[in-house]
Order: structure tokens, then sequence, then C-alpha cells
């Protein structure tokens, strides 16, 4: 396990255009390897363009990020990323899949068997390694996409609203078994997520984006001990971090 720490000190973002979006304005905040941070905020507050900075997949406009010792110029090695689609591709198995980041890496794929095995059985796939994905639930589909950000043991999960498609019990399920992967390999994640109890559940930490411009409003420490039930939610002092949450969002301009 490599896990890497962020950390941004008054990072901002600006797109160009005709129209020039101040998308993030000086974002600092750091974040320890091995944390699994939860990133929340109402829709355009710049969640998903802090995850690409943080990917290198765009540049910012000012301040400094760091992923580990190394300041981000370009996609780094070694980041796992899964999105709100899951991006398999059809005509291939569900092993094959998991394996892409290993060809593109140029490694060899024999020495990775083990590892999509392991895998397989960490996320509850094992009987599906030569499935193809449309016989596959979206639940599971998901799960082989964790495999896939996982095979290569990255230093940085990266995940976009990666339950966001699901339906609500497939979304707790989801919630549970992402956290008994994470308390497994303890990779540095980084969780764009639109619930708040998604957030508060999964997260050692939340960070609450506010929009016009992008930023941080407040980075709320989340301390129940793991590994969590999904009865927590139910817990008065769950509900009251939802409800200060909840005001936070309020408070916003929409
Ligand atoms: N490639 C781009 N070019 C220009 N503007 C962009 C681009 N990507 C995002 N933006 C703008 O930057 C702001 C932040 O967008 P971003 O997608 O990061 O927000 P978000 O919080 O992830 O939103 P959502 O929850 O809806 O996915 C928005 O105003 C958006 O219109």
């Amino acid at each position: 396990m490599n896990a890497a720490g962020v950390v941004a000190e008054s990072i901002s973002k600006r797109y160009g255009g005709t129209r020039q979006t101040q998308a993030l304005q000086d974002v600092s905040v750091s974040i320890q390897p091995g944390q699994f941070v939860s990133i929340l905020g109402p829709s355009g507050c710049g969640k998903s363009t802090f995850l690409r900075c943080v990917a290198g997949l765009e540049r910012i406009t000012d301040g400094s990020l760091r992923v580990g010792k190394d300041p981000v110029a370009g996609p780094p090695d070694n980041i796992g990323m899964v999105f709100q689609r899951d991006a398999l591709l059809e005509w291939r198995t569900i092993r094959n899949n998991i394996l892409l980041p290993i060809e593109f890496a140029g490694k060899s794929r024999e020495n990775y068997q083990h590892r999509v095995d392991a895998l397989l059985r960490l996320t509850g796939l094992s009987g599906f390694a030569d499935s193809y994905p449309h016989e596959l639930s979206g639940g599971m589909r998901q799960r082989a996409s964790i495999c896939r950000a996982l095979v290569d043991d990255p230093r940085l999960l990266l995940m976009d609203e990666p339950f966001g498609a699901l339906d609500a019990l497939t979304r707790d399920q989801m919630n549970v078994e992402m956290q008994r992967i994470w308390m497994e390999t303890r990779n540095t994640t980084l969780f764009v997520t639109h619930g708040i109890a998604e957030a508060i559940f999964l997260g050692d930490v939340v960070l609450v984006f506010c929009p016009r411009p992008g930023r941080i409003v407040e980075a709320i420490p989340i301390g129940f001990p793991r590994p969590r039930p999904l009865e927590l939610r139910e817990s008065p002092e769950f509900g009251r971090l939802a409800t200060h949450i909840r005001g936070l969002f309020e408070g916003m301009e929409h």
C-alpha cells in the first residue's frame, strides 16, 4: 500500500471561453495519506473540477497542488478513478476490464491475475470474472469499476458520484461495501457526492463546497468509529451533523 496525501494551497481554477467561470477560488486543504474524504456541495460548486485538478486533467490557474511529494503537472502515475457511469467496455469480460490499466501501463497481465482474483473476492464478484458487463447489475458493475481502479494499487482513489445512478437500496449496500473495501485497502480516497448521509457515513472528514465561486465553506471531521453500521444514520449525533450541513446548504446562494 502506497497511499499519498494531497495538499492544496490556495488553489484557484478559472475556465476560459466566452463565459469566464471561477470554478474554484482559494481552496486550501491538507488530506492525510489513507484518509477517506467526502466532498459535498450543490451543483456547480466545483467538486468535479477539484477532482480533475487533483487528477492532473485540468490545470490550476493559481496556488499549489501536490499529490504525495510531487506538484501536479499533468496526469500523475497511479491514480484510480471511478465515475458515475461505470465506463466498462461491453466487449471485454469483467477480468479483462479490470486488467485494462495494467495493459495501458505496459505491464504483464500474468503478474496481476492473483491481484484481480483478490479484488473480485473483496468485492463479492468472484463468480463473475468471465462474465460480460451486461450480465451484471448496476451495483455489481460499479464494484467491477472499483476493482479496475484499485488493480494497480493506486496512491490515490478519486470517485466522482460513483453511486449516483443507483437505486436507494443498492446505494446503501454499496456504502457498506465501500467502507469495507476502504478499511481493507486504506487508499487515500476523495469521494464526491450529492448525498449528505452518504458523505457523513463514509468520510473521515466532509469537505462542504459552495458555489460562485467554488470554495470550501467547512471541513467537518467525522469521528464515528468503524466499521459504521447503516443504523448509525438514525442516531442523534448523525442527525445533528446532517442538520448542520443542510443549514450550510440553505445559507448558500443558488
Ligand atoms: N470545461 C469547462 N469549461 C467551462 N466551464 C466549466 C467546465 N467545467 C465546469 N465548468 C463550470 O465550472 C463550475 C464548476 O463545475 P463542476 O462540474 O466542477 O461542479 P460540480 O460541483 O462538480 O457540479 P455537479 O454537482 O453538477 O457535477 C460550473 O459553473 C461549471 O459550469
